[in-house]
């Protein structure tokens, strides 16, 4: 990293808990929690389990000197806002916790007592009990048992009422954590799912109807740590821990019909992906190469025509265009999405990908591959974030400092131009030759042209000589002519042999 870059710290949280080999719940259910709520999360592993979604076949702790290493290893380096705590399996490995923790303080501490899984198996038996009681509790920023828990800790007391859940997260407080969250998932006989909330002074009552799915395995562990992820972000307690329990209960809804595993304990799905069609998201990355012969349809052209959308894109797709662009600068956006849809269904037939012009809530509903966005459109920075890592990102630049921004805000091409006077886009400034093969030599993405380019004078373009010049970008070549599909397979043609030339 260059010393004039900017470093951006980034929330972080270390879980220390066991790993849970079905990934429903455990270290698995930690990380994916806080990747899904964009916080970074290391992990220190205490135990490893055996478990699917009928129950915990076996346990293996590891040795508390190894747990002690992991830990030593990450809290010397990285700085953690919260540590959050699953399986502390034996004394041993609680002792190695809180020496550690007394050597590298941390801002904040949620322990979550796991002691029997959601299947009735033991992972913390009795005997940790007393160490949790006198020495755990009382650094805790904040605890979350269940009611089985909660009963443990206070040494066998009834909960079976939200009210023994009151009384429950009183006497817990009164062991000294700062907050106590006591959660009533497993409560017998309730339509809500309730959790209660305690401050020291005041009870929050977490209502939610219960939902109803197999897919339960992994919910406290994955309160505990969203409840984690939103402190290192900043929030207040409160405020995390609802953000917490809707988080549960929305990815529970979400995945109450998935089928993974055979047995009663299900995994839900944090990052509310798993039930999307395959066939509709793109499985390969962005290739340079697909800007080759780069179609950007105009609706007045398609009018003045007589032609569909639709059949425009599939003539020029037929003609050998190797990406579409929609440009509809004047269209009403519900007729612009019927469109788009359509457009998608097309390209997505032909292994060709589509790209909206401008328009990130387009290309958001209708799932395109990606958009292509000006300068005076929104920040490519943030079209990155509302779009995710997977879509295809390109940024018009005229200069050499533009095509650095765009690398650095996160696009995949840029197209440049006008290179030749054009009459589709008004009041664009030309470029040239010379300016396009100057963004070219300064720009670290590939680069597409554009501007008043046609079977003229498409080779000359070519020819510039700059590697990462990878194709045409044309609108009346193709869209402005009687026959779509001849102008595609000519221009096609050209563009072929320009290559083979250079
Ligand atoms: N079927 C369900 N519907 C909605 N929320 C649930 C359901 N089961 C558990 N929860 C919620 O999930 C979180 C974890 O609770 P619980 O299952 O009691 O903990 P644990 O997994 O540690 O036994 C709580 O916020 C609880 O209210
Ligand atoms: C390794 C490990 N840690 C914790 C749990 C608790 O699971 P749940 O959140 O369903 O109670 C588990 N089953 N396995
Ligand atoms: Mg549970």
């Amino acid at each position: 990293m260059t010393t004039t870059e900017s470093v951006r710290k980034i929330p972080q949280v270390l879980t220390v808990a066991g790993s849970d080999s079905g990934a429903g719940a455990g270290i698995q259910a930690d990380l994916k929690v806080c990747a899904a709520r964009g916080v970074y999360c290391a992990s220190v592993i205490t135990a490893v389990t055996a478990q699917n979604t009928r129950g915990v076949q076996s346990v293996h702790l590891l040795p508390p000197e190894f747990v002690s290493e992991q830990l030593k290893s990450v809290l010397s380096d990285f700085e953690f806002d919260v540590v959050k705590t699953g399986m502390l399996p034996s004394t041993e490995i609680v002792e190695v916790l809180l020496q550690n923790l007394s050597d590298f303080p941390v801002r904040a501490l949620v322990v979550d007592p796991v002691m029997v899984s959601t299947s009735g198996h033991v992972l913390a038996g009795s005997s940790i009990l007393s160490i949790f009681r006198e020495r755990l509790l009382p650094i805790a920023d904040i605890i979350t048992p269940n009611v089985k828990e909660a009963s443990a800790l206070l040494g066998g007391v009834r909960i079976e009422t939200v009210s023994d859940m009151r009384s429950a997260a009183k006497s817990l407080h009164e062991m000294g954590p700062r907050f106590v969250l006591v959660k009533g998932g497993d409560l017998p006989d309730s339509s809500d799912s309730v959790d209660v909330y305690f401050d020291g002074k005041e009870f929050h009552e977490l209502r939610s109807p219960r939902v109803a799915t197999r897919n339960t395995h992994g919910t406290g562990c994955t309160l505990a740590s969203c409840i984690a992820a939103e402190l290192a972000k900043g929030s207040s307690m409160l405020s995390a821990v609802k953000v917490a329990k809707r988080f549960v209960d929305n990815a529970l809804d979400y995945s109450k019909d998935i089928a993974i595993g055979s047995g009663m304990q299900g995994p839900f799905d944090h990052f509310f992906g798993l039930k999307k069609d395959p066939q509709s998201s793109r499985c390969s990355i962005f290739n340079p190469d697909d800007l080759f012969l780069y179609a950007v349809t105009d609706s007045r052209m398609n009018r003045r025509w007589n032609r569909s959308i639709v059949d425009a894109v599939k003539a020029a797709i037929e003609g050998g265009a190797t990406i579409i662009q929609l440009r509809e600068k004047e269209a009403e956006t519900r007729e612009f999405l019927e469109e788009a849809k359509a457009c998608v269904d097309i390209c997505r037939s032909h292994g060709v990908s589509l790209l909206i012009n401008d328009r990130i809530d387009i290309a958001l509903a209708c799932n395109a591959d990606g958009v292509h966005v000006g300068q005076s459109d929104m920040p490519v920075d943030l079209v990155r974030c509302l779009l995710g890592p997977d879509k295809i990102i390109g940024v018009s630049c005229k200069t050499p400092e533009q095509a650095h921004q765009a690398w650095k805000d996160g696009a995949d091409y840029i197209g440049s131009g006008g290179v030749f006077p054009t009459n589709t886009k008004a009041n664009n400034r030309t470029i040239g030759l010379d300016g396009l093969k100057e963004v070219c030599e300064a720009s670290k993405l590939p680069v597409v042209a554009i501007g008043g380019i046609g079977i003229s004078n498409a080779e000359s373009v070519m020819q510039i000589d700059a590697p990462n010049l990878k194709g045409v970008a044309v609108v009346s070549a193709l869209f402005d002519q009687d026959c779509v599909l001849t102008q595609a397979k000519k221009l096609h043609k050209t563009l072929k042999e320009s290559k083979r030339e250079i």
